[in-house]
């Protein structure tokens, strides 16, 4: 039996074009944002993966990069479960400014920590850590069960909010999760095994990183 779960972050937004921080804010995708959803059903599809169910977040960067991905992949009006506990993880007072003008402001390393560490929270905003108590349980409740039923299960998200489920399916230590970034549009692609431990896992973006 194939367990396989995909995660995906969403393609790039008007305010990811922007660099701003976005968070629980409710941005479009940009032209290329859609190509690249276009481009990562397509890749799937190359891949022969055929999805059993979707879940996706309550902002609609992530709902439309899920369901052009479907509509690539040939499954348009395939299930698709909307949950805020994958909304993006929420930024704060950061949220609306210029991540360069944040790191002229406080420091590289401030922003550092604020982005990627996994207890130090942007001020008024969620830590990785809060973002995770929220994820990885919804994770673990309605996800986990469907791919351990052999289902094919794609994950279309946000940045934090997958980087809080990729920290349990990989085993990140905090300090190998400030280095994890995930490539907008591209999809990861896991093979679970029956007892819910990763079997293997290939992150498509990072082949790309390698290629470049
Ligand atoms: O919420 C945002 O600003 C982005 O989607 C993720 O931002 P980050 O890569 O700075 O965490």
């Amino acid at each position: 039996m194939q367990r396989r779960l995909v995660l995906v972050r969403h393609g790039q937004s008007e305010w990811n074009l922007k660099n701003l921080f976005t968070g629980w804010k409710d941005p479009d995708l940009t032209e290329r944002g859609v190509e690249e959803a276009k481009a990562a059903g397509e890749l799937l599809k190359t891949e022969g993966l055929v999805f059993d169910v979707a879940f996706t977040s309550k902002l609609k960067r992530a709902q439309r990069t899920c369901q052009l991905m479907l509509d690539a992949l040939g499954q348009k009006g395939l299930e698709t479960i909307e949950d805020k506990a994958l909304n993006e993880r929420d930024y704060g007072e950061l949220t609306g400014l210029n991540k360069d003008d944040a790191r002229k402001t406080w420091g590289e390393q401030k922003v550092l920590m604020w982005r990627r560490s996994y207890e130090v929270p942007p001020p008024g905003g969620e830590s990785l850590r809060d973002t995770v108590a929220r994820s990885l349980p919804y994770f673990v409740r309605e996800i986990l069960p469907r791919v351990l039923n052999g289902e094919t299960v794609l994950v279309a998200a946000h940045g934090n909010s997958l980087r809080a489920l990729i920290m349990t399916l990989e085993r990140l230590t905090p300090d190998e999760l400030l280095k994890r970034e995930l490539k907008t549009g591209a999809p990861i692609i896991y093979e679970m095994n029956a007892d819910s431990t990763v079997a293997g896992w290939r992150d498509l973006g990072a082949a790309d990183e390698e290629a470049a």
